[in-house]
């Protein structure tokens, strides 16, 4: 209940749609209870007067059956257009509200939900959300109102009548529905379950099928979409089932209805209290008073499956962001000087630190190296120096004031990124590239693409920086797809470039040759360059390095110097050689 007003709640931009909807549908059901019920009176009238040869006004009841039969079209047509428009509106009014939530969940909260999951809430949840209004709200309110109307009318002709239609309606309306929800409830909450988990484990099936047909897993892979598959159908088909059930029910109840009226009717006419005509328009009046009930049980049926999935976005949407952004941030300097003071860092609060004691410094136009073994914690540091996530003891400083006192996506917009995981979108190499800074020009795009050495390949391509990516850049080699992204960050000209990996996937000398051109551009434009790397070429041109070990900073100083000292560095250092030598020969 407390989610069904929640969404009613979202729901209230819309209102004035969704009232006006209620009304067309009220008076298209009350056009089609009127066609009916006059149109029983005046066949009756009628044949009555044809033997009784006397004549009678059929100018008024025709064109009351004309009005009622237009009004019924007119207004089911404008019914439809006024609800769907409304459901619609709700609907992307719903998937903006809730991108907004996910937004800042981004990436350290996220991190838990596979994108297929996420795919399903942000489409089939939502969309499952358009039963709320359409096929609750709209079905209750006016069955509620068309309820008191029909009883009001035939307690004109008789009590006995209004309460013989009363029951039945309570019956189908109220107690049918019920029966439904306790019998679909857990059903249709599975059904969201069992829907989203198949359309996760295809997405992931997907994206992984390389892996899954080197390995000779597919089978048994496509053994579990197809057990979900068909745990699908068998909920479906038990739903449906209901369905059916329901249906029969309301039709065994709107007959028995149209029994009722004639059985107390049919005396009232002998004792003269009704005229023979009305006994027809109540008959009819009673039978088609149940369109006013009929979609009730299948919105209390899919109740559950409406409100699991209302639940399965709220889950989401509630949850408080790893970082919480300052209610007055601090607007960001102009030259950007980062401290670390004694941070630690854990990724869950139960676990063991990633991070321990950690202080550096990262002055404007300085250039930083982190190296150390894979898991040492280096990556760790970008993401907190981009504020995705907050040390759990000490502090980081921007200019002397605590991190947390800037808004994370300013801060963000001073610093460029190429991650260890580049990710190229579905679409021109040029589009790729100026996400980083949309109004670059033709010669922006080339000297970045020169710098990182991309720029070759991109010409000899038929169609050179219209060239299309493919997804997660499918279309690229894996080195290729790296300067791209180097490109892209030195495009950005941020006053931070933060470089984690950023020659992994290339050949030795490539890889040299790229890092030399970004040492030359980070000094020529005094940008600050935090690298991390556990590849070891090309740092002698770094102002500092740090070495790291299993989350501590087990070394600091230049090349130089660290060389000398004959620590950990310098046998990474030897090691590293070794690597490229070997590569070599
Ligand atoms: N999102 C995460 N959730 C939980 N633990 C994580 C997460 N990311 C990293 N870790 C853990 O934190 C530790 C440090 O990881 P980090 O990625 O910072 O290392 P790294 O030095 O950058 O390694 P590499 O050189 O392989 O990239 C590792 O033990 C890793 O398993």
């Amino acid at each position: 209940m407390k989610d069904l007003i929640r969404l009613l709640r979202l729901f209230k931009p819309y209102q004035g749609w969704m009232l006006l909807g209620m009304l067309l549908a009220f008076v298209t059901l009350m056009a089609n209870v009127l066609l009916m019920a006059v149109s029983g009176w005046f066949i009756t009238a009628m044949a009555m007067a044809g033997v009784a040869g006397v004549s009678m006004n059929y100018f008024t009841p025709a064109g009351l059956i004309r009005f009622a039969a237009i009004a019924r079209t007119a207004g089911r047509y404008g019914e439809r257009l006024v609800t769907h428009e409304a459901t619609f509106r709700i609907l992307s009014e719903l998937r903006v509200w809730f991108y907004q939530k996910l937004e800042p969940l981004a990436p350290a909260r996220l991190e838990a939900y596979r994108s297929g999951d996420l795919l399903s809430r942000i489409r089939a949840d939502i969309d499952k959300l358009d039963n709320v209004y359409l096929r609750l709200l709209v079905p209750v309110v006016v069955a509620m109102l068309a309820t008191l109307v029909f009883v009001l009318v035939l307690w004109f002709y008789d009590p006995l009548l209004a309460l013989v239609e009363f029951t039945l309606l309570m019956v189908a309306g109220v107690m049918v529905p019920w029966l439904m929800n306790r019998w679909g409830a857990s059903t249709g909450q599975q059904m969201v379950t069992t829907a989203a988990q198949m359309r996760s484990a295809l997405v992931n099936d997907l994206q992984g099928m390389g892996e899954l047909l080197v390995y000779g897993a597919a089978d048994a892979h496509a053994a579990h979409i197809r057990q979900l598959s068909q745990d699908l159908a068998a909920q479906q088909q038990k739903m449906s089932g209901l369905q059916g059930i329901a249906q029969g029910a309301l039709g065994l109840c709107a007959n028995l209805a149209m029994w009722g009226m004639l059985l107390v009717a049919i005396p009232l006419v002998s004792e003269g209290k009704l005229l023979p005509p009305q006994l027809a328009m109540l008959a009819l009046f009673a039978l088609a008073s149940f369109e006013a009930v009929m979609p009730l049980p299948l919105a209390f049926q899919t109740l559950g499956e409406t409100l699991a999935a209302a639940r399965r976005i709220f889950s989401l949407a509630d949850m408080p962001p790893a970082v919480a952004e300052p209610e007055q941030p601090l607007p960001v300097p102009e030259t950007l000087h980062f401290a670390f003071r004694d941070v630690d860092f854990r990724y869950q609060p139960e676990g063991t630190d990633v991070l321990h004691n950690i202080s550096l410094d990262l002055p404007p136009a300085h250039k930083l190296a982190i190296v150390g073994a894979t898991g040492s914690g280096k990556s760790t540091l970008a993401s907190l120096l981009l504020r995705f996530r907050e040390p759990v003891s000490g502090e980081i400083l921007l200019d002397g004031q605590p991190l947390q006192q800037y808004h994370g996506e300013v801060l963000r917009q001073h610093i460029a990124v190429v991650s260890q995981q580049t990710h190229l979108f579905n679409t021109t190499l040029r589009e790729n590239l100026l996400l980083a800074r949309p109004d670059a020009g033709q010669e922006a795009l080339d000297a970045a693409c020169q710098l990182a050495l991309i720029h070759e390949f991109i010409s000899s391509q038929p169609q050179g920086y219209d060239t299309w990516a493919g997804e997660t850049g499918v279309r690229l080699s894996g080195g290729q797809a790296k300067r791209i992204a180097i490109a892209r960050a030195v495009l950005k000209n941020a006053a931070v470039l933060i470089l984690d990996e950023p020659t992994e996937g290339l050949d030795p000398e490539t890889a040299q040759q790229v890092m030399a051109n970004l040492v030359v551009h980070a000094t020529a434009q005094r940008q600050s360059l935090l690298l991390i790397t556990h590849r070891l070429h090309g740092l002698e041109q770094m102002d500092s390095i740090h070495v790291m070990d299993a989350g501590c900073i087990i070394e600091s100083g230049t090349h130089a110097q660290l060389l000398a000292a004959k620590g950990h560095y310098q046998q990474l250092s030897v090691s590293g050689k070794l690597l490229v030598e070997k590569i070599k020969t």
